[in-house]
């Protein structure tokens, strides 16, 4: 056969079978490209762009976070699929932070596509804006900040040390059971909040670990809300209408919540009424109100709401808090050693603040030793352990904010209306080029300085409250609240991780570990 013969065929033949054809070199082309690519820490797909990589790292979504800002750069642009709708900035960069946060605070609320996604917290102070946010604001502040409502927190927290944390420790240590620190923190803080809220304990941390209806719909609604960051929009939305999966979780959780925290309200209204005395917070709004003429702060949906963002914001992030702390200090004996040297100074200045040796003793001390609040709060080791575990371990990971003008960020990234600006704090306590090569390293001398007190240089860098007029204004309450209880625990108990264990945070909007920390509990003896 001639040349011109044999090539005339062949094409026919291929222009017959074109479509196979195409086919397998699309799919060829595919596979190479996704060979070239695979390890990269992000990929963007077309049409796909960022998700398929989204869904590859759902499971470790913080460290791909990390990984992102350490390997490729501190701020992405993610489109996400066509239809998706994701259309995210994603930025651990501090500058860019600071100006979203602080210098040009106006442009970037947190707007109504947040508000959707978090509805479960209705109209509650994280959702809101302008005056909404302004009125919730001042009353939170004024509450925070009073000495009244600080000293009943003070004496709640210690009670609860005292007389429900402790004791079951001491009878952990002696039955020799296994305790999962996150879930008696969880249920520590849980109670602490709760009490500081509506003035009475739900005696959640009990040795008979009851289960907790309203601790658990929350945990359900912030799983929920976790899962509608991560879904296109539409597909949490039909989800919802189908009254199916996470959605259906979501719909069941608000039901609980609302039935808990509507039945609280009324008792307290009733026992205002009554005449029964208390300095909880929704005493002290419901006094302000009475104080201002605020009239809208008295509708049972304004105190759901706030109650509500109140349990949300101090239980979960102080009771994961005390859970990485106690972890890292129980695995790191250097660090545990220097926190109880500085808790043996508090203690003998208790026992003999004249310095008169042991004549001037009164009495032989109790066990166990609780520490008051105000001792504590000198405390430079301390802090600077808490502050690096909050570093390293950031209770609320991501925060998120929206644009209301086209704005151009100082490392000179383009935003524009419509766009979602994810800032993660997780990332931002892991920048290398900010912390240093050890930065995955606890190391709370990071935070002292040469003259011995908490560095300023590191304190400039600390974003876990955030920054800005929306910066967490119970911050000085959870710090309290953390020391009061760790150093109670470190100083009474030896604390073993159960060996063989990987802890790992869970993807979630909260940093709750995956699988818990199991630990054995000794008593210490000095
Ligand atoms: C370790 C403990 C805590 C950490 C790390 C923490 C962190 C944060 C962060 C990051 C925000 C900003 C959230 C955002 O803008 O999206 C915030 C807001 C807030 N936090 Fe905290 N928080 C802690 C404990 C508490 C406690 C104990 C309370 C009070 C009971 C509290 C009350 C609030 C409130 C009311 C807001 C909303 C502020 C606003 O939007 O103006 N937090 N917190």
């Amino acid at each position: 056969m001639e040349f011109e013969t044999l090539l005339a065929l062949i094409g026919t033949q291929l222009i017959k079978i074109w479509p196979e054809l195409s086919v397998a070199i699309f799919c060829l082309l595919s596979l190479r490209w996704y060979h070239t690519h695979k390890n990269e820490v992000l990929m963007h797909w077309p049409i796909l762009d960022v998700y398929p990589s989204i869904l590859a790292n759902v499971h470790r979504i913080h460290h791909w976070i990390v990984d992102i800002a350490n390997k490729i750069s501190c701020t992405i642009v993610a489109r996400g699929p066509v239809f998706g709708r994701l259309d995210v900035v994603l930025t651990s960069d501090p500058r860019n932070v600071d100006y979203i946060l602080k210098t040009n605070f106006s442009n970037f609320p947190k707007g109504p596509q947040l508000k959707e996604a978090f509805d479960l917290l209705g109209d509650g102070i994280f959702n809101v804006d302008d005056d909404k946010w302004r009125l919730q604001k001042r009353l939170a502040h004024v509450a925070l900040v009073s000495k009244e409502f600080r000293n009943f927190t003070g004496a709640v927290t210690r009670k609860l040390v005292q007389d429900a944390l402790l004791p079951i420790m001491l009878h952990a240590a002696k039955h020799g059971t296994i305790l999962d620190l996150e879930d008696l923190f969880m249920r520590f803080a849980f109670d602490s909040v709760f009490t500081a809220i509506f003035g009475r304990s739900p005696n959640s941390l009990s040795l008979s670990s009851p289960s907790n209806e309203l601790a658990e719909a929350i945990d359900d609604g912030t799983e929920g809300i976790f899962y509608r960051h991560v879904m296109p929009r539409g597909l949490w939305k039909l989800l919802g209408w189908l009254k199916v999966g996470s959605e259906r979780k979501m719909i069941e959780a608000r039901k609980t919540i609302d039935h808990h925290l509507l039945q609280h309200i009324s008792f307290k209204k009733e026992e205002m009424r009554e005449g029964i005395q208390s300095s909880d917070l929704i005493a002290m709004y419901l006094t302000t109100q009475a104080q201002r003429g605020e009239t809208s702060i008295h509708s049972e949906e304004f105190l759901r709401d706030t109650s509500l963002s109140f349990l949300f914001a101090g239980r979960d992030s102080t009771g994961t808090s005390l859970a990485w702390f106690l972890w890292l200090v129980s695995t790191t004996p250097h660090v545990e050693a220097k926190i109880l040297e500085e808790l043996k100074q508090v203690k003998k200045r208790k026992e003999d603040p004249e310095g008169l040796g042991a004549r001037g003793t009164a009495e032989p001390a109790e066990w166990p030793w609780v520490f008051d609040s105000e001792d504590l709060k000198e405390l430079v080791y301390l802090h600077a352990a808490m502050c690096e575990s909050l570093r390293l371990n950031p209770p609320l990971p991501l925060t998120r904010r929206g644009v209301v003008k086209e704005d151009v960020l100082p490392d000179g990234t383009t935003v524009r209306p419509g766009q979602k600006i994810l800032i993660s704090m997780y990332a931002m306590g892991r920048l290398e080029w900010l912390w240093g090569k050890d930065y995955q390293e606890f190391k709370p001398e990071r935070w002292v300085d040469d003259k011995g007190r908490i560095s300023q240089d590191a304190m400039s860098k600390f974003y876990p409250f955030t920054v800005g007029p929306r910066a967490c204004p119970g911050r000085n309450m959870a710090f309290t609240q953390m020391k009061s209880a760790a150093a109670a625990v470190l100083f009474n108990f030896c604390i073993e991780v159960v060996e063989g264990q990987i802890v790992n945070p869970m993807s979630s909007i909260v940093l709750h570990m995956k699988n818990g920390v199991r630990v054995r509990i000794k008593q210490r003896v000095w």
